[in-house]
């Protein structure tokens, strides 16, 4: 047995709750979303989790899930590097776009292919397919050398470059993905072995 790995989608952002594209937009959390955060970390202490070093994007919404993350650990301190690779898809054209709007546009078919297929890009955006190519290097060189050391890694970042993520960890076709989603502020925690295969998975849902 290596080490943990520690994914959190974000808590509830105030464009979730509008049900607007965000992509690379950058809103705040709402109330739900704080305490969502919040209620992450406590689960993540629950099971006698404790980071050694904490990746997130460099957008708020994942940045202050972190801090309450941390917070909830007793870690505020706690290295944490942010970067471009683990922002969300990039939405394109759609971003700032209402999802039912979308849908009256463009037909419920084709919104969910932009939201959920592999390899469609939106106009002007990225596919998961797109998504994966910078989140899958970024864990194999950044974060997964820490997991294979032993060490405890926290994630914060959002629904597709999490997907992505867990796509590639837990072996999914691009038709298996489409049926995925992962929840806002529900931990994903992966033990890997030694050679970086997931040894376990566990959802902590509420
Ligand atoms: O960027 C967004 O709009 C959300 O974070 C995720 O959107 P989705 O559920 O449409 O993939």
């Amino acid at each position: 047995m290596s080490g943990t790995l520690i994914l959190v989608r974000h808590g509830q952002s105030e464009w979730n709750l509008k049900n607007l594209f965000t992509g690379w937009r950058d809103p705040g959390l709402t109330e739900k979303g704080h305490e969502e955060a919040k209620s992450a970390g406590r689960k993540i202490k629950a099971l006698g989790l404790k980071p050694n070093i904490a990746f997130t994007s460099v957008l708020s919404r994942a940045n202050v899930t972190n801090d309450h993350i941390l917070a909830e650990l007793g870690l505020e301190g706690l290295q944490t590097i942010r970067h471009e690779a683990l922002n969300e898809r990039d939405y394109g054209d759609l971003s700032g776009l209402n999802k039912d709007d979308a849908r009256a546009k463009w037909g419920e078919e084709q919104v969910h292919i932009w939201r959920r297929s592999y390899d469609v890009q939106p106009p002007g955006g990225e596919s998961l397919k797109d998504t994966g190519a910078r989140v899958w290097p970024y864990y194999l060189h950044t974060m997964q050398p820490h997991v294979l050391r032993g060490g405890t890694v926290l994630v914060s970042a959002h629904g597709n470059s999490l997907r992505a993520l867990v796509m590639a960890l837990d072996g999914l076709s691009g038709e298996e993905v489409v049926k995925m989603e992962i929840a806002t502020g529900i931990p994903i925690v992966y033990s890997l072995n030694a050679d970086s295969t997931v040894a376990s998975k566990q959802i902590l849902e509420d």
